[in-house]
């Protein structure tokens, strides 16, 4: 179906400087956390720490993708889906940055390589941001392991975590052809952050398409195919593409949690049982993208994570 509905999704407030772990807010909150997960894999989180840095994260980036084209191709990586990227209408763009929870690596990786004179305060309005996206997925992989009663493995999975930062651009337009084409992210879990332009869509349980219209001081997070897989088959992720209407650029900054190279992603053996057997065989996540870029550029989208590990 191709409608769009105008739903607003589950808000959930993280503000609160008494959600500690073990308190009764806490508890609370992670009950909202995994029900909007079960309904709709996605939802937004209020985060009102994100206002401070609101001006200086969109100046940044606006400062970036108005670098000569030169430039921004200077941004290489050996890794995949890493560096500068530009589809070939020249109207979305991206930069993602590895291990961007580390300062140093957005200062040496990207500021350096963008401006080498320096560029002190577009490295530290990255840092910050990382920072603060970080902190708040954290927070939320800890209730999810919670719900599912497997916390005592919250610290080794988050240890062997990489943040990829990705600042995105897309050009303003009407065309009804979605700029970023509709797919379901194969990390851990997602957290978006946009200027006023929205654009964003996710797919509900009826096929239906629900525009995403986040506040200023909220974050959308999605749940990705790694973390369905770790879990056993639970928390599916959602099907999502962006489709400009305005004629405004969009700036959206995304922190994607996914698992370090050389850690072998793995059900937990108390999510495993004789009813419930284990659904997918233990993956490394660096492998599986060697093999996903090839699948995705052929548009073969749907050969994702768990086609490729299925037990
Ligand atoms: O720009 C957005 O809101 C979505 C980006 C996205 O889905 C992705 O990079 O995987
Ligand atoms: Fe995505």
């Amino acid at each position: 179906m191709s409608s769009e509905t105008a739903v607003r999704l589950p808000v959930i407030d993280f503000s609160k400087q008494e959600l500690k772990p073990g308190s009764p807010e806490w508890d609370l909150v992670k009950f909202q956390v995994r029900e909007a997960l079960e309904e709709y894999g996605c939802f937004e989180a209020l985060f009102d720490q994100v206002l401070k840095l609101r001006h200086a994260v969109f100046g940044a980036m606006e400062e970036l993708f108005d670098l000569p084209l030169q430039t921004k191709k200077l941004y290489v990586s050996s890794k995949l889906f890493r560096g500068y990227s530009r589809d070939a209408s020249g109207l979305h763009e991206n930069m993602a940055i590895d291990d961007a929870h580390i300062p140093e690596n957005i200062e040496s990786d990207l500021t350096n390589i963008l401006w080498p004179q320096g560029n002190k305060s577009f490295s530290e309005t990255l840092v910050s941001f990382t920072q603060l996206a970080s902190g708040l997925e954290k927070t939320i992989r800890r209730m999810i392991l919670e719900t599912f009663g497997v916390e005592k493995y919250v610290d080794e999975f988050i240890d062997s975590t990489n943040y990829i930062l990705k600042v995105m651009k897309y050009e303003g337009s009407q065309s009804s052809k979605p700029s970023l084409r509709a797919h379901s992210d194969q990390n851990l879990v997602t957290l978006l952050y946009q200027n006023e332009v929205n654009g964003l869509e996710i797919q509900n349980k009826d096929g239906e398409w629900i525009n995403v219209k986040p506040s200023p001081n909220t974050f959308f997070v999605m749940t990705g195919e790694s973390l369905s897989v770790w879990l056993n088959g639970g928390l599916s992720s959602t099907y999502h593409r962006v489709t400009m209407k305005e004629s405004k650029a969009r700036y959206c900054v995304g922190l994607f949690a996914t698992p370090r190279g050389g850690y072998q992603v793995k059900a937990p053996k108390e999510l495993v049982d004789d009813k419930n057997g284990l659904l997918f065989k233990p993956f490394d996540y660096e492998e599986f993208l060697g093999f996903y870029s090839i699948h995705a550029a052929r548009g073969a989208l749907e050969s994702g994570l768990k086609a490729y590990c299925s037990v």
